[in-house]
């Protein structure tokens, strides 16, 4: 039985984590973690867990939990693992952070970006960037995880098999990217406010948003090249899913089947990536509830531009099952195992 902590359950991210895991007969949650909520019922928290967990909320001493946990996640605000992460801790356990603090290798650009001063960079050489598609034998060794942002996680696959095989000009990328509300987290903020969100849609962070430097750095390895992206996200009324539509311009003519058998050829083996048939378009609703990310790529020739395009729930891939993923790698278990979850329609 692995034994699993959450700190941040009783946020969204942390809350289909448990959702995940709670239907896994090889794990138990042995640590509801929480800010404001401590002492208190999970089932009140979150009242779709009423009768199926009793569990009341406990605090973040995560040194604590890592003496009785085998995998700890957290799934807390950017700042708070590197806060207080230690030698003892990732001795005696497994650590897989869904915030961005380990995922961008040069510090000095995680601190541009992110307006912080990182607390524990000694552990970010050793941190591995948890998208198993790219870094599969390298998560399965690791102590501490850096589960990927959700734009990232859908912008690097949507792009990475053309950008890999050279075919686009790396600094030619434009991202527009598309986010239900429950990305922002569950949080009071007024421009979450149902009369905000409702009936509208709007870009915000425009040139610079916290996932720019982390899509460039992924696709640079990738590209053996430095890669330089425009990335624009719309908050969009639906509460998941992430939609991506990306531009490069082609450094050859090549149509949309040689484009198309790339992708083929990439993601063949890959369950979670699905390669749409012909130009079948990503939607969110086609994904929505699971942990699979739907691609494709259409050639527009009479500009000399492909267009890349993917579609994923920001809650599973972008989150708790894609940090679901990197604990089975970890633990050695089948990667599908708890994941093979059908897409809810409508
Ligand atoms: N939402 C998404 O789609 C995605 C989120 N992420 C990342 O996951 C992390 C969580 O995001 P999300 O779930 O959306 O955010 P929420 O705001 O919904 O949840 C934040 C969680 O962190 C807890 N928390 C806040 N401050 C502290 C603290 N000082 N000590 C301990 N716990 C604390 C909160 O506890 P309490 O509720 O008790 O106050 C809550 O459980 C973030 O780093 C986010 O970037 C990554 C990919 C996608
Ligand atoms: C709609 C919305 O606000 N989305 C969040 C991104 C989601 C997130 O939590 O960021 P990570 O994936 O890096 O952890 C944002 O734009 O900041």
């Amino acid at each position: 039985m692995i034994k699993a902590g959450i700190i941040g359950s009783t946020g969204y991210a942390g809350g289909e984590l448990a959702r995940l895991l709670l239907q896994r007969d090889d794990v138990e949650i042995i640590w509801y973690g929480s800010k404001s909520y401590v002492d208190q019922k999970y089932a009140s928290v979150y009242q779709n867990m009423y009768k199926i967990v009793d569990d009341s909320c406990l605090d973040d001493n995560i040194e604590v939990l890592a003496e009785k946990a085998d995998v700890i996640f957290t799934a807390t605000p950017q700042g708070y693992l590197a806060s207080l992460l230690n030698d003892t801790i990732l001795s005696k356990t497994k650590v897989i952070d869904l915030s961005a603090d380990y995922r961008i290798k040069d510090v000095a650009v995680y601190e541009s970006w992110y307006k912080m001063v990182h607390k524990t960079p000694q552990y970010i050489e050793e941190a591995v960037y948890g998208l198993p598609e790219l870094n599969r034998e390298k998560i399965k060794d690791a102590r501490l995880i850096a589960n990927p942002g959700c734009y990232p996680t859908c912008s690097i696959l949507s792009i990475y098999p053309l950008i890999k095989e050279g075919l686009v000009d790396p600094l030619s990328i434009i991202i527009d990217a598309k986010s239900g509300t429950s990305g922002a987290g569950r949080g009071a903020k007024t421009d979450n406010l149902y009369c905000e969100v409702n009936e509208n849609i709007k870009a915000y962070g425009v040139g610079v948003h916290r996932h720019i430097p982390e899509i460039e750095e992924q696709l640079s390895y990738g590209s053996n090249n430095p890669v330089t992206i425009s990335f624009t996200p719309h908050l969009v009324p639906m509460n998941r899913g992430i939609l991506v539509t990306a531009y490069g311009t082609l450094k050859k003519e090549v149509s949309s089947e040689e484009i198309k058998a790339i992708y083929d050829k990439y993601y063949k083996d890959e369950y979670f990536v699905r390669v749409l048939k012909d130009d079948i378009t990503p939607q969110t609703k086609w994904v929505e509830g699971s942990n699979f990310v739907d691609v494709n790529a259409i050639v527009d020739k009479r500009t000399n531009r492909v267009v890349m395009m993917g579609a994923m729930d920001n809650l599973v891939k972008g989150a708790a099952g894609q940090a679901v993923q990197n604990m089975n790698l970890l633990f050695g278990l089948p990667e599908q195992k708890g994941l093979k979850l059908v897409p809810m329609f409508p």
